[in-house]
């Protein structure tokens, strides 16, 4: 990969300056998992830092009594995971799930936390990504008692946001399940079909079955239902 796509592809890593790209570059170490495969386990110590080079990974967490299991996010092409642990020493927070076939990138601990000291640029916009997520995490457990459709509105509008290939005004989320959009919304598969018809109907979206393509039509609009200002 090169430097330009590498920090065009990851927001976190526009703002590095050039030597640092170049080097995280040389020292970081591809992966592809397939569907269903887990990336990391909660519990677990670990010693790298992620970064989603295409495809869609679930975070999820187990309940204390290890039955239960939420989905807390969907992550996907742009985005990095597993800074928790290497943050703040220690053990994962959470199992990565590959929704998707999904490739990685992969840089060790040391070499992360090491740039991260050399580049205050870096450092900066690794913790306005943090606090973007603590947002995203404080709207969800806002609308936790919502309405369905509020919830489930709420999701697509974050996904479309942060991961959406814009078309126009909108913006399009390719090959999500429905069950996963379903868990990470904590609703069900059923609500989320009647629900995305519905939306639909409204002409707000547009869903291609076959394609595994919602295509959000007015994410303006889904931004305010969905909680966000
Ligand atoms: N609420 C959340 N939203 C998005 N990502 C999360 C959330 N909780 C945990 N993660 C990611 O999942 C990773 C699991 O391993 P870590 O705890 O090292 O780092 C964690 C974060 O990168």
């Amino acid at each position: 990969m090169q430097t330009e796509v590498f920090s065009e592809l990851f927001p976190l890593l526009a703002a590095a300056n050039p030597e640092t790209l170049d080097w995280l570059l040389s020292v970081a170490t591809e992966h592809e998992y397939p569907t269903g495969r887990a990336v990391l386990m909660e519990d677990a110590w670990g010693n790298a830092v992620y970064f989603v080079v295409s495809g869609w990974v679930k975070v999820r967490r187990h309940s204390g009594t290890g039955e239960d299991v939420s989905t807390l996010a969907i992550l996907g092409r742009g985005d990095f995971f597993g800074e928790m642990a290497i943050l703040d020493e220690s053990p994962r927070s959470t199992d990565v799930i590959a929704l998707s076939n999904v490739r990685l990138l992969s840089i060790s601990a040391q070499r992360f936390i090491q740039t991260l000291f050399k580049d205050p640029q870096l450092h900066h916009r690794m913790l306005q990504l943090m606090v973007r997520r603590l947002r995203q995490t404080n709207i969800r457990f806002q609308l936790r008692h919502q309405p369905p459709a509020i919830k489930l509105v709420n999701t697509l509008s974050l996904l479309g946001e942060n991961y959406g290939d814009k078309v126009g005004a909108g913006a399009e989320i390719f090959n999500i399940p429905a069950r996963d959009l379903a868990d990470v919304t904590d609703i069900t598969v059923e609500e989320t079909a009647k629900i995305l018809e519905k939306l639909s109907d409204k002409g707000w979206l547009k869903v291609n079955a076959e394609r595994q393509v919602i295509s959000l039509m007015n994410l303006q609009q889904l931004n305010q239902l969905g909680g966000k200002r």
